[in-house]
């Protein structure tokens, strides 16, 4: 299952996610100046970040609103990027955060798990319950891809609703049952589902709340650099070994800005990538 080779290469690796929520603007001059299309341009940056990572993290995270903000040029950058990390032999979350009606819910799943953007994980947003979340087990239990369902996610604003109560429980671990309850179908061999959450790092207490609840739930971890969130906050929640994969888009992709306009800037990425894996791996210990 999907879940086995993420959580393997999590293990292997490291438990790096890198965020390929990329900006124009983050491109170094050489690039940005040259005669390429706006396609190849982002195209070419996230292929030099993938051939100089590839080696130290788990998989990529591709937030697929930065590209659809550049129209057609940035989505069709955005289907070879996924294509380019399936060819490296790496694994892909598209992040898309879905959540609607069954029959949507339905052209969504052949929109993200076949053809132009396939991506091996999407991620979803259960508000609107099982009928939106369902349509998306068929391609979980044959064809080998998986879902994040948005548990308690690292923006202030989650405060709004994921902390209201309920039967004196917040939100966010009532959502947490639901991962933990739909997700039972979906336990690869390494004890954990092709269903699994994403919890902010902003909020580590709670997010030690939702992983002793649900020791079969897998997580996609945001909120790190950027955010705020260090390797410390990650110490208590991987005690007893990873049970997640750790993104940080700005903090990685934008290592060079100031300090190089040339092709050496994937140097820079490539140190803080492997700065946030000395990070992780001091408080893993
Ligand atoms: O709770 C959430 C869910 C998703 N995200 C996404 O993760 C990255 C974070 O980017 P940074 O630059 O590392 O802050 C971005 O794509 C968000 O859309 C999140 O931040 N929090």
């Amino acid at each position: 299952m999907i879940i086995d080779r993420l959580y393997r290469e999590a293990v292997e690796k490291s438990p790096i996610c890198v965020g390929l929520d990329t900006k124009l603007e983050y491109l170094p001059k050489y690039l940005l100046e040259s005669d390429k299309s706006i396609e190849e341009k982002i195209f070419e940056f996230n292929k030099q970040i993938i051939d100089n990572t590839f080696d130290l993290v788990a998989c990529y995270k591709v937030q697929i609103a930065f590209y659809e903000s550049l129209g057609l040029e940035g989505l069709k950058a955005y289907s070879r990027t996924l294509k380019y990390i399936k060819e490296k032999g790496k694994i892909s979350i598209a992040d898309i955060k879905r959540g609607d009606i069954s029959s949507t819910a339905e052209a969504y799943g052949k929109a993200h798990f076949q053809g132009d953007f396939e991506a091996d994980f999407i991620t979803i947003n259960p508000y609107m319950g099982i009928d939106s979340v369902s349509p998306y087990f068929e391609y979980m239990d044959n064809e080998e891809k998986g879902i994040f369902m948005l548990i308690r996610t690292s923006n202030k604003g989650s405060e709004d609703f994921q902390e209201l109560l309920i039967e004196d429980k917040p939100v966010f671990m009532k959502v947490a049952e639901k991962a933990n309850k739909w997700g039972k179908s979906f336990i690869g061999k390494e004890g954990f589902s092709s269903l699994g959450g994403v919890v902010g790092l902003t909020y580590p207490e709670e997010f030690l709340q939702i992983k002793n609840n649900n020791p079969n739930t897998f997580f996609l971890i945001p909120g790190y650099g950027a955010q705020g969130g260090k390797g410390e906050d990650i110490k208590e929640i991987f005690k007893d070994g990873i049970c997640g994969v750790i993104n940080s888009s700005r903090g990685i992709i934008t290592a060079h800005k100031g300090k190089t306009e040339d092709k050496s800037f994937v140097n820079f990425i490539r140190q803080n990538t492997l700065n946030m894996k000395e990070d992780i791996e001091n408080w893993q210990r």
